[in-house]
């Protein structure tokens, strides 16, 4: 295999094989958390097979890198650690940076080949008749393949195939059982759907990603500074290890309102759902006068005049957004809004937004109580709307 010759004896040594994937290109930070799901979950369950070979796979956490969203940071790759606890990660399943598969697999600057690349994809035959049942095969690719290797120079392969998909995660195994590569990477990977659903090894995946702790501890300064919070006060405080966490639903968060008020791509097309920001305005009023609170802190993807608008119109109250270092990328700010957002007292938050689905995730594992997480702003002129599901903690 590739990496056997590329490092001769030391081959023997390291048995470990290696699964990466990829995301469709233009999807967001937020969905891309969910899809590592997926696969550290598929990777927790080969962990258990009876299959030695299928034991010793390690997930390599792809790099961040070309975000739609974040303007700043084209074209670099990005580690998880900037915004993830990696021994968090650890505990949960074998997942690995990219730097350190590189000083696994290869001497530094050796070019990489994977021995296989699968683009997966949907048949296209099921959207014609309508017909969907779980199956998968090799076929034609429906469009270039785009596969762009995290944009490294270094890694290519000369053994890429279109895998048509339909069904859940757990049947990639048949891929797997019937190779011996080494390294293979499957692309797209977000067509392979959760196998484990909300039930309890998905939240055990999903309470596995703790923050990354710098960013823990500015999101804690803030909130000690404006917000009058502090995990003892708000009663949110975790154990070190999320596998010591207990089902309790005591949290009762800091003395302010959080709201998560997407706007951008979100306001376009989509008024009934989405509120614009005189609307916004109007509703968070109203859930600071029936909350008995006066502190609001608004996480939001509107520019600086938007929100300067909006603080206008709510001069009545104290308003905060996160601006204290500016050193921080575009993934780090977002998740310093979570953060800051998951242990308000009261949260509500925007329509099918996945930022708005990991806060209310973050307030469940902190065990708030579930009326004052699923919460969203209604859209534009409309004064009542349905509230988002509940998406309970499962333990
Ligand atoms: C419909 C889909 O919606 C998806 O968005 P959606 O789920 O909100 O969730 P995300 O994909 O996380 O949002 C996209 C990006 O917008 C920024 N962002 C959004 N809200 C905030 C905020 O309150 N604070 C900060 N600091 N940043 C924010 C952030 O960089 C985040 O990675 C899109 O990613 C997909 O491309 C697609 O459009």
């Amino acid at each position: 295999n590739n990496f056997c010759e590329a490092k001769g004896e030391q081959c023997n040594v390291n048995k470990h094989r290696y699964l990466l994937y990829d995301v469709n290109p233009p999807e967001g930070f937020n969905l891309r958390r969910d899809v590592y799901m997926r696969y550290a979950v598929f990777i927790h369950n080969l962990m258990k097979s009876s299959i030695p070979s299928l034991t010793k796979f390690k997930l390599i956490l792809p790099p961040w890198t070309n975000l739609y969203h974040w303007k700043e940071q084209k074209l670099i790759q990005i580690p998880w650690s900037f915004f993830f606890d990696i021994d968090s990660l650890r505990k949960f399943a074998p997942v690995i940076e990219m730097h350190e598969f590189f000083d696994e697999i290869a001497p530094k600057y050796t070019k990489i080949k994977i021995d296989e690349v699968y683009v997966l994809q949907h048949f296209e035959d099921m959207f014609k008749t309508g017909i969907f049942e779980d199956k998968m095969e090799i076929q034609k690719c429906n469009k270039e393949i785009r596969t762009n290797f995290y944009y490294y120079n270094n890694i290519t392969s000369d053994n890429i195939k279109c895998l048509s998909f339909h069904g859940h995660i757990i049947d990639l195994q048949n891929i797997l059982k019937i190779t011996e590569a080494r390294t293979i990477l499957f692309d797209h990977a977000e067509v392979a759907l959760h196998n484990d659903f909300g039930n309890k090894i998905y939240w055990q995946a999903r309470r596995s990603m703790r923050f990354n702790k710098q960013l823990q501890q500015l999101a804690l300064q803030f909130r000690r500074k404006y917000l009058n919070s502090t995990d003892e006060s708000d009663n949110t405080q975790l154990p070190e290890d999320w596998r010591d966490e207990n089902h309790e639903r005591a949290a009762r968060g800091g003395p302010y309102l959080s709201v998560h008020l997407r706007q951008k791509d979100f306001i376009v097309g989509r008024p009934k759902d989405v509120p614009n920001l005189e609307h916004a305005v109007k509703q968070i009023k109203e859930i600071l006068h029936i909350q008995g609170l006066s502190i609001v802190f608004i996480a939001t993807d509107a520019p600086i005049k938007e929100y300067e608008k909006l603080k206008h119109y709510l001069k009545d109250f104290f308003v905060y957004r996160y601006t204290l270092d500016e050193n921080l990328i575009d993934g780090q700010l977002a998740i310093i809004d979570q953060i800051i957002c998951s242990h308000a007292r009261y949260f509500v938050g925007t329509h099918e937004s996945t930022f708005s689905f990991r806060i209310q995730e973050e307030r469940e594992i902190m065990g708030f109580p579930i009326e004052t997480t699923f919460n969203r702003l209604c859209g534009s002129d409309i004064n009542s709307c349905h509230k988002p599901s509940v998406w309970k903690i499962i333990y």
